[in-house]
């Protein structure tokens, strides 16, 4: 077994072979009915670069008639990295279920085989890898998980849930415009190393600040310092505890990251020339 492939049998924290890679069909789909979704089409990545499960948008032709309708596509395959509870994972795999994110979760990544998003992704039957390395679980290089991810389960996109650890830039670099993150605080203000979990609320309360609450930004190799996407604010009393502070943003939370996700693998995202995204709702 080459180095490689051992070190994803190594990083697979509960069992070798992996390998729901997907040989998803690509059926002909109908043209988008544009008119139906008021999206402002910025430039789209090179097409080599467009996510995959977006590659099929060809003419499909019913008898003599073309039919245009809703583009239907390949659901995109995500990979949720996480570190904690997973309750953000499993508000997206639910919304994926329902059909709310066109989309499935091939793999989870963690650095912490044990916790309870890992151990939700085990009963689930989903696969789990392990970055980084750690003295308790071998974990992939950082080159090693970029091959995994593309390789082995041809992700699209990446979506961090709670995850603890820096994502490395050769990561970053492979998934430009394709990797989000959710901050239990109005970044820019509250980020950065050091601040995550409870640590956030904390710091929040301390200020005196009145309004708080997630924001999901695009990730870039700095902590939180990626493009923002969107943001809802909820309201702080000087006498909360940050127990109560994070049950309300993480409330907030469960509703607003499925629906940033949702609007990434369909791609109702755009972006203004200085690089801000924009996400746009359908008609
Ligand atoms: N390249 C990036 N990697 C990650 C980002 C990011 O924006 N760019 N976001 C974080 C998530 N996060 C806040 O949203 C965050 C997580 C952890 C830390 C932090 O200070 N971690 C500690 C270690 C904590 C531990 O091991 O228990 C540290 O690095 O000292 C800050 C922000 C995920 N990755
Ligand atoms: N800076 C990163 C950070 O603090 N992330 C936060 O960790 C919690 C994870 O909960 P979960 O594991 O139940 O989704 C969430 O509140 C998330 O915003």
């Amino acid at each position: 077994m080459s180095r490689c492939a051992a070190a994803w049998a190594g990083c697979v924290a509960h069992r070798p072979g992996v390998c729901a890679s997907t040989a998803r069909a690509h059926a002909g789909v109908r043209i988008a009915a544009s008119r139906r979704i008021r999206l402002h089409c910025a430039k789209q990545p090179p097409y080599s670069r467009r996510p995959r499960h977006l590659h099929s948008l060809t003419a499909s032709v019913v008898g003599a008639q073309q039919v245009r309708g809703a583009p239907a596509v390949a659901p995109a395959n995500l990979a949720v990295f996480v570190s904690g509870g997973g309750s953000n994972f499993r508000a997206i795999q639910e919304a994926c279920a329902a059909g709310v994110i066109k989309g499935r979760v091939a793999v989870v990544v963690t650095n912490a085989p044990q916790c309870g998003g890992a151990q939700y992704a085990e009963r689930l039957g989903i696969p789990v890898l392990v970055y980084p390395s750690s003295k308790s679980a071998k974990g992939c290089t950082p080159d090693e998980l970029v091959a995994a991810l593309r390789e082995e389960h041809g992700v699209d996109y990446v979506v961090l849930a709670g995850y603890l650890k820096l994502i490395p830039p050769q990561l970053v670099r492979a998934f430009p415009r394709a990797m989000l993150n959710i901050h239990p605080g109005l970044l820019p203000a509250f980020g950065g190393s050091g601040l995550y979990g409870l640590r956030v609320h904390s710091a929040v309360i301390t200020s005196g600040a009145r309004l708080s609450g997630p924001t999901v930004h695009f990730v870039d190799e700095g902590y939180d310092t990626g493009p923002i996407l969107a943001q809802v604010s909820v309201a702080v009393s000087p006498l909360d505890s940050p127990q109560q502070l994070a049950a309300r943003v993480l409330a907030e939370e469960h509703k607003l990251y499925p629906r940033c996700v949702a609007a990434l693998c369909e791609g109702r995202i755009s972006w203004r020339e200085d690089g801000i995204p924009i996400m746009w709702t359908a008609a």
